[in-house]
């Protein structure tokens, strides 16, 4: 019940802000009632691998139910086991993901249909997939997967890394596309902002929602990218990996001090 009046609650809050920000009344254009819960909202990345200090289930549920008690509107997870503990403390939707390296590809986000497979048994509202045109492991192919999500009424998310593989994308039927591979592919710009341009550039051209996401780092930046013309943005790292928030705390403390001694040293 309450997660239902938050759902509510954010809605109403959505549509008065679409109002206000365009001069435009908000007309729930998508069929699926999934996209009006997360219409212009956050979704929180909850992920920690096992070379990282968060890394356990308990601990990603944790971060997950302090996303939901901020504000999120979902949350993405990686892995079966954070997956599982993660629905038991929120019923916000979930996109779902399973990283795994193969030897033969570079494509390691939901890169094969065993992956596919063990996150349609546990449950999530989406799978993300690595939807870039690079080579899969063991040869499989980007539009089975699709074609088979599609056949077993699995919503999916394409991540990708460049305009072309977002139309390329969607072309094939994915529900929405997701910019998380922008500068991690080796022919996507290398920012280290985020690519403000590549959401700017897809929502404009396609007609399924486009979700923001990577080294998006300040609030900001992230209304940003929803006045773009995101339908929602992911954020990760700068919510959930305390030892790189941390650095960049320390970086620029250093750098900042750095130039300051330089300064007082030259005037
Ligand atoms: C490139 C890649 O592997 N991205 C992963 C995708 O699931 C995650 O490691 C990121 O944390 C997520 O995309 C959110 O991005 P950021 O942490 O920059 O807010």
């Amino acid at each position: 019940m309450k997660d239902c009046k938050l759902g509510i609650d954010h809605l109403v809050q959505t549509a008065i802000l679409h109002k206000e920000v365009t001069g435009l009344e908000m007309k729930p254009t998508f069929d699926q009632p999934i996209f009006e819960r997360i219409y212009k909202g956050l979704i929180v990345s909850c992920q920690a691998l096992e070379d990282e200090p968060l890394y356990g289930a308990e601990v990603m549920a944790k971060m997950a139910k302090s996303a939901e008690l901020g504000g999120a509107v979902g949350i993405r997870a990686n892995s079966v086991m954070d997956i599982k503990a993660i629905k038991q403390v929120t019923r916000l939707p979930i996109i779902g993901i399973i990283k795994k390296d193969y030897d033969d590809s570079e494509v390691y986000i939901t890169p094969t249909l065993k992956e596919v497979k063990e996150l349609m048994e546990v449950g999530v509202d989406f799978i993300a997939l690595d939807a870039t045109r690079r080579p899969r492991p063991h040869g499989e192919q980007l539009e089975s997967l699709v074609a088979y999500m599609k056949e077993k009424g699995q919503k999916m998310m394409a991540d990708i890394s460049t305009l072309e593989e977002a139309k390329y994308a969607a072309s094939i039927g994915v529900d929405c596309i997701s910019t998380t591979l922008s500068g991690y592919t080796s022919y996507s710009p290398q920012h280290q902002e985020p690519d403000f341009a590549l959401v700017q550039e897809a929502a404009g051209e396609l007609n399924i929602p486009v979700l923001a996401e990577g080294r998006i780092h300040m609030p900001s930046q992230a209304a940003q990218m929803l006045i773009l013309g995101a339908h929602a943005v992911v954020v990760g790292s700068a919510i959930t990996r305390p030892q790189l928030i941390t650095e960049r705390y320390a970086q620029e403390i250093k750098h900042t001090l750095l130039k300051n001694k330089l300064k007082s040293q030259t005037s």
